[in-house]
């Protein structure tokens, strides 16, 4: 595809209707290879249907979806999208709570083994560097050793984003990660993401402002289904169409 060409995301004229209700409506957005992204707006705007139009759960009734340039992710299943390198971190954080924190990346890495490979394997040094590398990545360095379970919310979250890490995503969809954490965790998270951004694309959804703001990266306001407003956070905060569907009503 032509205009997808130079992109990692290309959404053109994407549609999606439940029931007849529009909850999507003729999307159009393009995300750059290395580029985070935040995407807000109100209730119902329609995140989440985008976020599910990319990975394959909900297919669009009308518009174009590439990824990398030229793969139509329109017409492929979740599965095969997820093999593309596209990972998704749901709101809620689900970790094996049983096994260690070690275990639950060491887990993840096997996800991407072959099969037979997995039932006759022995962690190679290549893999152990990988699992130091993305525990020191996502601040559980230390906490190696403890049970999941054990962890806070917010480090349940990190633990999460580390075993996406291991499925090596090219581009990471993230909703809503500093729901229910700390200010402490909030401000830990932002420059988590910022690191993980400088080798991979990023797409976050996140009501949280002051996160939104510590991430300092182009923001998305999306309403009603479409684009309504983009550019930095200072930008759309200062844009009337989108304080109207913020404070006016
Ligand atoms: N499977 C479905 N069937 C019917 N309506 C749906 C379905 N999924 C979403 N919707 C509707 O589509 C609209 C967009 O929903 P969506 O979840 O994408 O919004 P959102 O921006 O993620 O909202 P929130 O911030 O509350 O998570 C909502 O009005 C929702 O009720």
């Amino acid at each position: 595809m032509e205009k997808a060409k130079n992109s990692l995301l290309y959404l053109d004229g994407v549609s999606v209707s439940f029931d007849g209700f529009k909850a999507l409506r003729s999307l159009s957005m393009v995300i750059e290879p290395g580029e985070m992204r935040a995407i807000i707006g109100p209730n119902g705007a329609g995140k989440t249907t985008m976020m599910d139009v990319i990975t394959g759960k909900t297919k669009p009734d009308e518009g174009d979806v590439y990824f990398a340039g030229n793969t139509d992710l329109t017409r492929m299943d979740e599965a095969s999208i997820a093999s593309l390198g596209i990972g998704r971190k749901f709101q809620k954080p689900t970790v094996f709570e049983s096994h260690t924190v070690w275990d639950n990346i060491d887990l993840a890495l096997a996800g991407v083994r072959k099969p037979f490979a997995t039932l006759f394997h022995r962690t190679t040094k290549r893999e152990i560097d990988r699992i130091d590398e993305i525990l020191a990545t996502i601040r559980l360095g230390d906490k190696r050793n403890w049970l999941a379970a054990n962890l806070s919310h917010g480090q349940k979250q990190w633990l999460e984003i580390g075993m996406l890490l291991a499925q090596e995503p090219q581009l990471l969809l993230v909703d809503e990660p500093v729901a229910g954490m700390t200010d402490a965790e909030t401000v830990q998270t932002a420059i988590l993401l910022k690191e993980i951004a400088k080798t991979k694309s990023v797409i976050v959804v996140e009501h949280d402002m002051s996160f939104v703001r510590d991430l300092d990266v182009k923001v998305t306001v999306l309403h009603q289904g479409s684009v309504l407003s983009e550019g930095t956070l200072d930008a759309v905060s200062a844009d009337p169409t989108v304080i109207e569907v913020y404070l006016g009503r």
